[in-house]
């Protein structure tokens, strides 16, 4: 029989301390019912591989988190990626693949290299910081924007717009009707910059323009795709820097390792994003009886993925609770995985890489002194707070 879970995983507890619903629902079985939404829960690595490779029983079409776009009305219209199933999503994600691949961003690592260092640099003076608003939020927030095109003018609007969308991932909680009011400012800024006259020609947002007059994009798609770039792109990046300066000020001999070789600076990000799931969740909608783990999901019906109990599953992982960078984290699900595997995920390990290496260079141990604070999100793993003492090479 189908095991039955009436907890609520957005709940502020949950939220604050996962780990433990996650054990219970990959012990429960591979797929749990959550009664609470009416969904069915898939926490073991086995199954969240198999949903996100399988794109055609398990779409993104109906929208990738708990509404179904099939009966209600999305909060903005759908991405044409995240949102999209083939062959909408084909030429979006051709166009972003191409503009966000490994070869594509070597133009960017001079300079964001040198503005790692200059951050690094101006930080290393104080006795304590707070590395999420001087590390892990400032540098994405100096490399990113610029590396858009965007105007210097109203760049506030990003992080709380992301939070926001990440947020609306989930329930109508109090973490969404709480921002209800600001979204319409914070939703016309960032369509505002999407448009071909706000952005620079050489920038992320410019190049998604040029795809269109070449015609591998419409130019009614063009300022979307250039919106899915300012949705993703800058939470994310936040909360994986903050994950990763979390877990080398939690296992101090790890540093060590990065600072004996530098080049572990980028496996260093991976195993980061495995153990802390920066993106936790998100949801699928079935396009027909699909069989799981012996449980028929009905057509029409969500299944809720849990990434982050998945990039945990003892099935999987040896020792999965510990940030080991004598692992191999390839394989993992923080990044997704399959058809809409993040197009982005070579922008977050290069800034990742920037900013490790700048401090291996200079810091000889990240010790934490308070307690973090995390910041609640029904889709984010997120730290408000994480009180560090730079202790300088
Ligand atoms: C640590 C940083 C990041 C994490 C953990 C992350 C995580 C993810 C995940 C889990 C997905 C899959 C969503 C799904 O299967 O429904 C995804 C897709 C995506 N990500 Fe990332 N991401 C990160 C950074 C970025 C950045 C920096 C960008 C843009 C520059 C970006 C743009 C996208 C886009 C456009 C998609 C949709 C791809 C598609 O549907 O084909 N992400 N990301
Ligand atoms: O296309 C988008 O708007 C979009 C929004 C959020 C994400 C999350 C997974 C990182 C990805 C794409």
């Amino acid at each position: 029989t189908l095991p039955v879970n009436d907890a609520d995983p957005f709940a502020p507890e949950h939220l604050e301390t996962p780990e433990p619903l996650h054990a219970a629902l990959r012990d429960a079985g591979p797929v749990v019912y959550l009664a609470r939404y009416d969904v069915y829960a898939l926490a073991r690595y086995e199954q969240v591989h198999a949903a996100l490779v399988n794109w055609q029983d398990f779409q993104s079409g109906a929208g990738v988190g708990l509404s179904n776009f099939r009966y209600e009305k999305p909060w903005r219209p759908p991405s044409l990626l995240l949102e999209a199933d083939p062959p909408r999503h084909d030429a979006p994600r051709r166009v972003l693949a191409a503009i966000l691949g490994p070869r594509a961003l070597r133009r960017l690592r001079q300079t964001w290299f040198a503005e790692a260092e200059a951050l690094v640099e101006r930080v290393l003076g104080e006795r304590e910081l707070d590395g999420v608003p001087a590390l892990a939020e400032a540098f994405p927030l100096r490399v990113f924007p610029d590396a858009v095109g965007l105007q210097r003018e109203g760049r506030q609007n990003l992080l709380p717009y992301g939070n926001f969308a990440f947020n609306a991932f989930g329930p109508a909680n109090s973490l969404v009707t709480d921002a209800a009011p600001h979204v319409p400012e914070w939703a016309a800024w960032v369509d505002a910059q999407c448009a071909r006259d706000r952005l620079g020609p050489d920038g992320f947002g410019g190049r998604i323009w040029a795809a269109a007059d070449r015609g591998e994009l419409t130019h009614e798609q063009a300022p979307l795709v250039v919106r899915s770039l300012l949705t993703a792109g800058v939470d994310t990046t936040v909360h994986g820097l903050a994950a990763v300066l979390h877990a080398f000020a939690t296992h101090p001999g790890q540093w060590q390792r990065v600072r004996d070789n530098p080049a572990a600076a980028r496996v260093a990000f991976d195993e980061a994003v495995r153990w802390a799931s920066p993106v936790q969740t998100f949801f699928r909608t079935a396009t027909t009886d699909t069989l799981v783990g012996g449980t028929t999901i009905p057509e029409g019906r969500k299944i809720l993925m849990f990434l982050a109990a998945a990039n945990r599953d003892p099935r999987r992982w040896e020792r999965p609770d510990t940030f080991d960078l004598g692992r191999d984290p390839s394989g993992h699900v923080g990044f997704g995985m399959g058809l809409h595997q993040c197009v982005g995920q070579h922008v977050a390990r290069l800034e990742a890489e920037a900013l490790l290496t700048a401090l291996a260079r200079r810091v000889r141990r990240l010790e934490l002194t308070g307690e973090p604070v995390r910041q609640h999100n029904n889709t984010l793993r997120a730290l408000r707070s994480l009180p560090l003492r730079l202790h300088p090479a």
